[in-house]
């Protein structure tokens, strides 16, 4: 751990409390906030998700990851520039990276597989996997109530008057009109041979509000203020969150989207081992319009999904 990204204690708001004492509510919204407007990442600990979740989540990816290509494709994500949309997606389909790049850089060396309840026509859940669905969404569910109180903690930080008002923008969760997503992600052994600039996961910034990570092995990679890379390597029972692009804007640049990848481990060793991961990527609801919470017009009002689709259109590619 390069002890650059803080970690926080929830366990006074983890998932099993329900409500939490204004002290611990002051002690908590400090901490976050305090990285959340620098380092735009901590480590959150004892937030309530067991690790043995976590690791049936990664098992029952696994399981899917392992039918013949030819069941995947069935539940293949159509070709486009929808970041958000329902499906998996075959190794190398899709690429994160930057504005700024003269050509677009090869693929990514992951498989993935986006989980955008509620499915709309022409969407299935994999059925030769059936514990699918009441695992993800059993999942999906228990991500959303963290990121609830996740953004109760950064509306009081923020000083906003009326913090439920505040929550009311994220009503459509798992609902419709809302780009709330699970994506379960894996890198599979990295092949002696790849192409040049290739990488598990290209450099990015997240277009959500917030974004929860749970990881097994190393190679996540966060720019620190100097504009260098330094680890977030995984600790156990510990959830990575950090901000995204909508938050920031929303926020007036208070609260920073910061720049992250998954690089290509350097020993041989490493290399042979696969990597797994989740990310819940937390949206605000499509129809928001998002003024400047701080008041002031350093942005002119935007509606969610005009922003996310500006993102979207300039970073994301998918092919
Ligand atoms: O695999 C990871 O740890 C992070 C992946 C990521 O940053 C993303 O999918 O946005
Ligand atoms: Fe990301």
């Amino acid at each position: 751990m390069s002890g650059y990204i803080p970690v926080v204690d929830f366990s006074a708001y983890s998932l099993d409390k329900k409500n939490v004492n204004d002290a611990d509510l002051e002690t908590l919204t400090e901490e976050l906030m305090q990285a959340f407007t620098t380092v735009g990442f901590v480590y959150l600990k004892n937030a309530g998700i067991p690790t043995a979740e976590v690791n049936n989540v990664f098992d029952v990816y696994d399981k899917f990851c392992f039918q013949p290509e030819a069941v995947k494709e069935k539940y293949s994500r159509p070709v486009d520039k929808t970041a958000e949309r329902h499906g998996w997606m075959a190794l190398e389909r899709e690429m994160l990276s930057l504005v700024g790049r003269d050509q677009p850089a090869p693929g990514d060396l992951k498989e993935c597989f986006n989980i955008h309840p509620p499915l709309t026509e022409g969407q299935t859940w994999p059925k030769e996997v059936p514990e699918f669905e009441p695992v993800m969404m059993d999942f999906y569910n228990k991500c959303h109530v963290i990121a609830i109180r996740l953004l109760t903690i950064i509306a009081r930080g923020l000083g906003l008057e009326d913090v439920d008002g505040f929550l009311g923008n994220f009503q459509y969760v798992g609902k419709g009109r809302n780009g709330t997503n699970l994506r379960t992600l894996r890198y599979p052994p990295v092949p002696d041979v790849i192409k040049q600039d290739q990488v598990r996961c290209g450099e990015h910034t997240d277009f959500d509000c917030v974004t929860l990570v749970f990881q097994d092995n190393p190679g996540l990679e966060v720019v620190n203020t100097d504009g260098e890379y330094v680890p977030a390597t995984p600790i156990p029972g510990t959830i990575v969150v950090n901000i995204g692009d909508t938050l920031q804007r929303w926020s007036a640049d208070k609260l920073k989207s910061t720049r992250h990848r998954v690089r290509v481990p350097e020993s041989q060793e490493e290399k042979q081992r696969m990597r797994r991961s989740i990310a819940y990527f937390f949206h605000c609801d499509s129809d928001v319009e998002m003024r400047c919470l701080d008041g002031s017009d350093k942005y002119k009002p935007m509606l969610a999904r005009e922003y996310l689709n500006q993102q979207v259109g300039a970073t994301y590619l998918s092919g």
